[in-house]
């Protein structure tokens, strides 16, 4: 080494000596003008418990999020809270705590809830009893704690649906209180009905699902859902099938079976674009009477068809391949006795809705109602031009066959929702100072 590098060396060495000096005066300043609540700081222990701190090298960890005795945020700025940096289990250990804690305060029991359930389509033609969908159209059940019981209703079948206990919202009630095992408290329930009364619209899995999901939260009780579908279980356990209930639990189209020990059920992709046209007759059709209708056999024949069909249908609205609809909802299951025995406009209404441009048309549920399928929406309804759509002329064709037959009713258009039931409010509300749940629940 020459006198110049020596030189260059020892200044090096020197400066970053004082680098290092400076750098350590400063940390010392910083912690000690530094506020210990709110900050992550890095000290050794003095009573760092036994299982972290005693058998290795470890520091204190001021972690600002939780704290690990109490789980609470607010107390978050414990001097307790200590973990090491590379102990994951204790990490983990940590936030499931913390979450405990939050998921025991939204299972206390509440006062009052109103839940949001939507319409279903079942069926969708060949899938008897284990396909349908969720129709936007939609009911709020209100529940609170009362000194005695009492049903009010408003909007669709409010007239006609029971007003005591027979009301399939108290059945759900009582499911889910049963579920958590607690005696079930005087209620009232209110109900705000947009889903037409027994139509073939789901009216009744509606009130099923929305009064197990009211009687949970006020019971303050959670049901887990991987790998079991509890709200599911109970749900279809009440309404015998699944083609309703799981399109209202998790929205969108839905393809549910039983395998021999419990419910299970999947979502089928569908076609973007889509509306339902719906023609929606004036009579009431129980859906008791549409399967009285119906014998407890069919042929080889007609299970071959309905097999095919029902594949092709999952096929085409998992592939959106829209002109293969019309094969996919063919059936000889359950329209034709149907349409024979009570509902004699169906076939020329499909033949009508179809020949005007929908994709495709079937019974909605178990009747009397008759949904046809039409593409080329492109967001609301109302922003677009009517020639771009084909649910105006789809909508007239049937009206006309209905006319034709002196069947009085209504159209409505709207699309499948993808969204499922949803807790609109509750008292008292999970949201917090520190999380909002979305509309404030
Ligand atoms: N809250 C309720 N809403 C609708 N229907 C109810 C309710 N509670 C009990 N029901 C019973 O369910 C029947 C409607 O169900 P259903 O015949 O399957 O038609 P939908 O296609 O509308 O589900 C009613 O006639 C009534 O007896
Ligand atoms: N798979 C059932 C569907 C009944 O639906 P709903 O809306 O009429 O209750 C059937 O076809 O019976």
């Amino acid at each position: 080494m020459n006198n110049d590098n020596t030189k260059l060396a020892t200044t090096a060495l020197v400066a970053s000596g004082l680098g290092a000096a400076l750098s350590y005066l400063m940390f010392q300043r910083q912690q000690k003008s530094r506020p210990r609540s709110n900050s992550m700081t890095f000290h050794i222990p003095s009573d760092a418990p036994k299982s972290i701190g005693n058998s290795r090298t470890s520091f204190i960890f001021q972690d600002p999020e939780y704290d690990m005795n109490s789980g609470d945020r607010q107390s978050s700025v414990s001097d307790t809270t200590i973990l090491m940096p590379h102990s994951h289990e204790e990490r983990m250990r940590r936030r499931i705590a913390a979450r405990m804690a939050v998921e025991d305060e939204n299972s206390q029991p509440r006062q009052s809830v109103t839940v949001r359930v939507p319409a279903s389509s079942a069926n969708c033609g060949p899938g008897y009893d284990c396909i349908g969908l969720a129709v936007d159209l939609w009911t709020e059940v209100t529940v609170s704690r009362a000194d005695e019981f009492e049903i009010t209703a408003e909007g669709d079948g409010a007239e006609e649906m029971p007003k005591d206990d027979s009301n399939y919202i108290v059945t759900g009630v009582k499911a889910a209180y049963e579920t958590a095992n607690k005696p079930m408290p005087p209620l009232k329930y209110h109900v705000v009905s947009r889903i037409p009364y027994a139509r073939g619209l789901g009216s009744s899995s509606a009130a099923i699902v929305a009064g197990i999901i009211a009687g949970l939260v006020l019971a303050g009780h959670r049901l887990p859902v991987w790998g079991s579908e509890s709200l599911l279980q109970i749900a279809a356990s009440i309404e015998g099938h699944p083609d309703n209930v799981a399109p209202v639990i998790y929205g969108g189209f839905q393809v549910g079976i039983h395998n021999g020990t419990r419910w299970v059920t999947e979502r089928i992709p569908s076609p973007p674009g889509m509306q339902c046209v719906m023609f929606i007759p004036d009579f009431i059709g129980k859906t008791s009477a549409a399967r009285a209708v119906l014998k407890d056999t069919i042929s080889r024949s007609d299970a071959a068809f309905n097999i095919g069909r029902v594949a092709f249908l999952v096929h085409a609205l998992a592939l959106g391949n829209l002109d293969n609809l019309k094969w996919g909802v063919q059936d000889r299951m359950h329209q034709p006795q149907r349409a024979e025995g009570l509902y004699p406009h169906l076939f020329p209404m499909i033949k009508a809705a179809e020949e005007s441009g929908a994709c495709c048309a079937f019974l909605s549920g178990a009747g009397p109602t008759v949904m046809a399928f039409t593409s080329g929406a492109s967001g609301d309804i109302f922003t677009q031009r009517e020639k771009e759509r084909t649910d105006y002329s789809v909508a007239k064709a049937m009206m006309e066959v209905a006319t034709s037959y002196g069947v009085k009713g209504r159209i409505v258009v709207t699309q499948a929702s993808q969204e499922g039931a949803r807790v609109v409010k509750v008292d008292p509300p999970f949201s917090s100072e520190f999380i909002t749940f979305r509309d404030n629940v």
